[in-house]
């Protein structure tokens, strides 16, 4: 069995990660990747196979498409005949399955996939939609990809992986901002830049895994940090009067916005 990745960038680069730690082999895992120092990283750190663009890639299993949704047209229309009706698994934002099978020439077998960053540590989370073309066999050979790299959701839906794509795949990057934030305010009172760090990134890891291991919702852990009169309610005050919550909510929704846009803007110019 060959998985072969196009494009080997950071979402490529955090899915190889996490299946390699999980059991796949590097002789089942190939990369195409144009830019030498990123292929020749991904060769001698993972031991897969590479190659770059143009030349042949391997008779594969399953190709996943991890290049820009700007740059799927090009790539996925000129490697098709090298394709052939191989499974074809998709994690480019907005891209539709009729839009890359429109790219493809009519191919079939397609899985849209919205993964997310901590797939490298297999704590991702990815949303999956299939097309009714794709056979069991080809369901349980995403899955495994996936259960590789962390938990998966299947939606009947496509539209919800617009959604998906707002909460998990973009969602990291909201809670890095976050930590980030948490880690400018320790500086604001003082602390060294390791200190801060610490008190931050221990805080999150904390609250967590707090939230992961109770029976209480998030709602609840709040209040229990919050005392009546305290210090905490003074700062959820300060965030409520911001709209902080609000805010995030509204973030999530242009997210998902650009999503079903990047899906009108790049599924417009092709032939019906
Ligand atoms: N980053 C994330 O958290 C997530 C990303 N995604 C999706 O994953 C996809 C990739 O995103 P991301 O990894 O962040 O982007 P990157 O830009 O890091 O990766 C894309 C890679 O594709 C390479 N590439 C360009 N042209 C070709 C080609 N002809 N053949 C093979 N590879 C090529 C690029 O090389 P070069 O840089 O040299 O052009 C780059 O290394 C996107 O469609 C994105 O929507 C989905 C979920 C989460
Ligand atoms: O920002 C993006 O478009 C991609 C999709 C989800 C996370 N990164």
């Amino acid at each position: 069995m060959i998985i072969t990745f196009i494009g080997g960038g950071n979402m490529a680069t955090a899915m190889i990660g996490g299946m390699l730690a999980q059991g796949f082999t590097g002789q089942e895992i190939h990369v195409v990747e144009p830019d030498d120092v990123k292929r020749a990283a991904l060769g001698s750190q993972y031991g897969i196979g590479t190659s770059a663009p143009g030349e042949a890639i391997p008779n594969s299993t399953a190709v996943l498409f991890a290049v820009k949704p700007q740059q799927l047209k090009a790539v996925a229309s000129e490697l098709q005949p090298q394709i052939g009706d191989a499974l074809v698994i998709s994690i480019a934002a907005g891209i539709r399955v009729d839009t890359l099978s429109r790219f493809m020439s009519g191919h079939q077998r397609i899985i849209r996939v919205m993964p997310n960053t901590p797939a490298l540590v297999q704590a991702g989370i990815s949303g999956v939609y299939a097309s009714e073309a794709v056979t069991e066999a080809d369901r349980a050979l995403t899955s495994r990809i996936l259960d590789s790299i962390g938990e998966q959701v299947w939606v009947d839906d496509e539209h919800q992986i617009d959604g998906i794509t707002a909460i998990s795949g973009s969602g990291p990057a909201y809670i890095f901002y976050f930590m980030e934030a948490l880690q400018a305010a320790a500086r604001a009172q003082g602390f060294a830049p390791e200190v801060a760090h610490k008190l931050a990134y221990q805080t999150f890891a904390g609250a967590v895994k707090l939230a992961l291991n109770s029976e209480d919702d998030a709602g609840t852990l709040q209040q229990k940090v919050t005392s009546k009169g305290g210090t905490t309610e003074r700062a959820i005050k300060a965030l409520e009067s911001s709209e902080v919550r609000q805010t995030i909510i509204a973030a999530a929704s242009a997210a998902a916005a650009r999503s079903r846009e990047l899906g009108e803007e790049l599924g417009r110019d092709i032939e019906p």
